[in-house]
């Protein structure tokens, strides 16, 4: 039987870089598909950012494929408003997707095109690990006419999970990312970080680092680290910071999963661009290596997978370049030039 993949575009770019997408997909097997209505969207035809329908259909898909939620039309600052953002929050949670991989590699065709020197950033191979259904995100909200705040919470188990994965990752070594000379969520971050490397993981090698200090790091020695292990806001920040290493946002995938036999869901580090939308120059590089990353950890479809990342290579090495890397290639030149490396 075809694997079910549900499709949320969602708003802007999204709606582009996964229809580029899909394409890519049809190529190397056979797909059932079932598109759904996520944040901006959803609020224009339903009121809210994550219908029911959306809820259920992810949880019976085998995989998910998001474009990305946001735009002008409806950023407000009032408080109460239906946001896009919330749509996506709403299914990562629905979903119990506690941890979004980041992997960091710059490819070699692009080394060049990064803003950072190639000498820099050669070499490079980070997975950043960011919790994804806890902290600032999640917390409890006030706000009266003169005050407002967001709580910024874990406890013990979600630290605890999202610490094994980035320890089962690590190649090298574990970085955490945290604010403990500040915060008190940090120390206690910190302290449950080492209990899990002292109890399961004694032997891989953990390092500790400061946010700041981190965000400073990743651009003057990105290839110092492996696996960057952080909260959900900090992992948010860093990671936008990190898709420069590979040249643009645009090319940057992410997979968040949750507990085994749960859908993955697979998306591009980016939001909805609404700078850009609508014009056909979205790249859709990162969402075409999110299938490629769907395909493997969705799907369990390896050589498919390796088929669409070494397909992106070599369109890049041919000379493949959207305008955010410096080209003036359009979303549908720059999918089929994938597709004839396909
Ligand atoms: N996962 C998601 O759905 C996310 C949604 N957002 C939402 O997206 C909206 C816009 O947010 P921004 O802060 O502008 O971040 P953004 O990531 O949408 O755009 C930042 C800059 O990167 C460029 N860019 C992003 N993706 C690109 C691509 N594939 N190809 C070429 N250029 C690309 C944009 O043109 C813009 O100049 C907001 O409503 C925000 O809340 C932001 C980040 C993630
Ligand atoms: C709604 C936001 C948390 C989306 C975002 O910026 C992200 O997940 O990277
Ligand atoms: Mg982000």
């Amino acid at each position: 039987m075809a694997h079910h993949i549900v499709l949320l575009p969602g708003d802007g770019i999204g709606v582009e870089v996964v229809a580029a997408a899909t394409q890519v997909l049809d190529a190397v097997g056979e797909f059932s598909y079932e598109k759904r209505l996520i944040g901006g969207a959803a609020i224009d035809a339903t009121g809210g950012p994550l219908p029911d329908e959306t809820v259920d259909a992810c949880q019976g898909a085998d995989a998910v494929l998001l474009g990305a939620v946001g735009g002008p039309k409806w950023d407000s600052t009032e408080a109460g408003r239906p946001r896009p953002e919330q749509g996506l929050l709403g299914i990562r949670k629905a979903l119990s997707l506690f941890a979004n991989l980041r992997p960091v590699k710059p490819l070699t065709a692009l080394l060049d095109a990064s803003p950072l020197k190639r000498d820099r950033i050669e070499g490079t191979d980070l997975l950043v690990v960011r919790e994804l259904t806890g902290g600032m995100y999640f917390g409890r909200k006030e706000r009266d006419a003169d005050r407002a705040s967001d709580e910024n919470a874990y406890t013990r188990p979600e630290v605890e999970r999202i610490a094994r994965v980035a320890f089962r990752a690590a190649r090298r070594k574990v970085t955490n990312v945290d604010k403990m000379n500040v915060l008190e969520v940090s120390r206690f971050w910190r302290e449950v970080v080492l209990d899990v490397h002292a109890r399961e993981f004694p032997n891989v090698v953990v390092d500790h680092m400061l946010v700041d200090n981190a965000a400073m790091q990743l651009v003057s020695a990105p290839s110092t680290f492996d696996v960057i292990v952080t909260d959900n806001m900090f992992g948010d920040i860093l990671s936008d910071e990190a898709a420069m290493i590979t040249g643009s946002i645009g090319m940057l995938p992410s997979a968040s999963v949750g507990e085994e036999g749960t859908p993955g869901l697979f998306e591009p580090v980016h939001g909805s661009a609404p700078d850009i939308a609508g014009r056909g120059i979205a790249n859709p590089l990162a969402t075409i290596l999110s299938c490629a990353l769907l395909l493997r950890h969705g799907l369990g479809l390896s050589a498919e997978a390796d088929a669409v990342e070494s397909a992106v290579d070599r369109a890049l090495e041919g000379g493949l370049r959207t305008p955010d890397l410096g080209g003036d290639a359009t979303t549908d030149q720059a999918t089929r030039a994938v597709l004839e490396q396909l």
